[in-house]
């Protein structure tokens, strides 16, 4: 059993030297310059630039024989690498007996290092690029900027894609869709591509929105660069995986008993029930010892009957005074709290967030405790000085931050930032929710399905998120924890879901994760 009382802090640093450091490597997410690194690297080991180009030319020309049958191909070549490897994807199909036509931006002169060398290998005709050039095509592939791009597309490849795009030809992009910057997501020109094949290890760009949804399906294409290359390269944001977190996750012993495996307090707000049930429940079937419900009860008695008619093996509390809610806090055996879902905005929801904070346990914030602050966001920040989780949606985000985080700045900074303001794990919500820590560590998810935007669902991950944190688990690996647990519950439901139906899912993901968790290290 993990110990509740000592937080291990910086775990996935840890994590990283410990024997599942290889595994959590395949999930690094890199910048266009420690990719280009990768690439320094990885020639210094002594494998060539043009194989490289060579390797990763033919991942994409396999990726899409393998997908597609053989037909009329035009492959878009740009001023640079990237271009360079759309002369081999385009040499490889033509070796295949599949009909292929280039097509280049500029003129022949200027492609220079390894990407002149591959071009003079493609022994067929060079058109000029032009709208003209799509014509009896029925397979793109996008060659024409990758990590290289400065800058939006303008001009010809503007044009030649958003022509391409209107034409409904599936695009196959050549490591990101040109237009997407690698390192934000940020769109400056990209349409959307079928497949996208990337190389070595996937980038920021290919998990934030609006990359993700331009890429299409991803491919990860192993081009021969040698693992060693992370010696020198420090990644610091993940893909969300089990790896990175489940030597982290509580587990049961024969010692186990219900008060060592931790005591969860929600706030159970008034009229809005549901939303603290459904958090509460969460929290239980993630592993809780002991659940309960602190029930608003100064407004009716009404509220109580609720809880404690509909709640089975989670506990009701009764709280009518602030002296209440302090007097239950002041138990020790509470080791995590959740206040926010159902909560209602307010200075009543206010206090009861600063004594929740004050008792020192780790605490999640959620919904309307976030929007209580809105009119005074540093008064949150200042009380927190334990561990703490914040789980935004947008909304709450801008609620809280507007005036502190650019919102031009991408999500990834944007949550990073907000962390290192409020010094909680953000949870920052949606399509590709990030988990940020104060110190910099970031992860992405990407394993939430789009029947998650249902009402509630965000409850749902504040109780697991609570059940986790309750447990003794880090809070930063906590998080990445809960939200993984959420998007796979969700996909185990499949379609139809609504939120409460989430909560009873978490048995067979969390199966599959003990046997993960057996397995010998890799
Ligand atoms: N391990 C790996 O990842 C491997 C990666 N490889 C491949 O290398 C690719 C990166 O290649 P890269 O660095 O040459 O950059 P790339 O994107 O081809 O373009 C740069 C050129 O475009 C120009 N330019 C930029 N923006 C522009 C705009 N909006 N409009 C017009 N022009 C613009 C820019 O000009 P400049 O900004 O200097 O004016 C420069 O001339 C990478 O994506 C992958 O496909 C593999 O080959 C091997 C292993
Ligand atoms: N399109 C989507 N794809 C994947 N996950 C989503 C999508 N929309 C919402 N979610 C997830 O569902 C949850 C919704 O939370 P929230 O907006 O707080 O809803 P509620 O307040 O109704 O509980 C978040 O975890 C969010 O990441
Ligand atoms: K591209």
């Amino acid at each position: 059993m993990t110990s509740i009382s000592t937080p291990q802090r910086d775990a996935l640093k840890c994590d990283l030297h410990s024997s599942r450091r290889d595994e959590q490597l395949l999930h690094a997410l890199l910048t266009t310059n420690q990719m280009a690194e990768a690439d320094r690297l990885t020639i210094d080991y002594g494998i060539t630039a043009e194989t490289l180009m060579e390797n990763a030319g033919r991942a994409v020309a396999t990726a899409i024989m393998n997908r597609w049958n053989i037909c009329p191909v035009v492959v878009l070549c740009g001023p640079g690498n990237n271009g360079g490897d759309g002369f081999v994807v385009a040499r490889l199909l033509a070796e295949a007996n599949w009909p292929v036509r280039v097509a280049l931006l500029v003129p022949l002169e200027k492609i220079q290092g390894c990407a002149s060398y591959h071009a003079a290998r493609w022994n067929g005709p060079i058109d000029t690029l032009t709208t003209a050039t799509l014509e009896g095509a029925e397979l793109i592939v996008d060659a024409l900027f990758g990590a290289g791009l400065s800058r939006s597309l303008e001009g010809v490849a503007a044009q030649v894609l958003t022509a391409a795009s209107a034409k409904n030809t599936p695009i196959i992009a050549v490591d990101v869709p040109s237009g997407l910057m690698g390192d934000t997501g940020e769109n400056m020109g990209a349409v959307p591509c079928v497949l996208t094949v990337m190389f070595f290890r996937k980038k920021i760009a290919h998990l934030l929105q609006p990359g993700k949804r331009l890429c299409g399906d991803l491919i990860v294409a192993n081009i021969d660069t040698p693992s060693s290359v992370f010696d020198c390269i420090s990644p610091d944001c993940y893909e969300n995986h089990p790896s990175l977190w489940v030597n982290a996750l509580p587990i049961l012993n024969v010692d186990s008993h219900k008060y060592n495996r931790g005591h969860a307090l929600v706030w159970g707000g008034w009229p809005m029930t549901g939303a603290a049930r459904m958090a509460a429940l969460s929290a239980a079937r993630v592993g809780a010892g002991l659940t309960s419900v602190a029930v608003d009860t100064s407004q009716n008695d009404i509220a109580l009957s609720v809880y404690a008619i509909t709640l089975t093996s989670i506990m009701a509390k009764p709280v009518t005074t602030q002296q209440d809610l302090d007097t239950i806090l002041s138990d020790k055996r509470i080791t995590g709290l959740l206040i926010g879902p159902g909560a209602g905005v307010g200075s009543d929801t206010k206090l009861r967030v600063l004594s929740m904070l004050k008792s020192g346990q780790a605490t999640v914030l959620d919904a309307d405790a976030l929007s209580s602050f809105q009119q005074d966001p540093e008064s949150l920040f200042q009380a927190i000085n334990g561990p703490c989780v914040l789980t935004p949606h947008e909304d709450e985000f801008s609620r809280l931050f507007a005036d502190l985080v650019p919102t031009s700045d991408n999500k990834l900074a944007r949550a990073r930032a907000a962390a290192k303001i409020s010094r909680a794990i953000v949870i920052l919500k949606g399509n590709d929710t990030v988990i940020a820590a104060p110190d910099g560590r970031a992860i992405i998810n990407a394993n939430a399905p789009s029947t998650l935007a249902t009402a509630g669902s965000g409850d749902v991950l504040a109780g697991i998120t609570l059940g986790l944190l309750t447990q003794g688990m880090e809070p930063f690996l906590a998080s990445a924890a809960a939200v993984w647990l959420h998007g796979a519950a969700a996909t185990h439901f499949g379609l139809g879901l609504i939120a409460e139906d989430l909560p009873d899912q978490l048995p067979a993901v969390l199966k599959q994760l003990v046997q993960l968790k057996k397995q010998p290290d890799t």
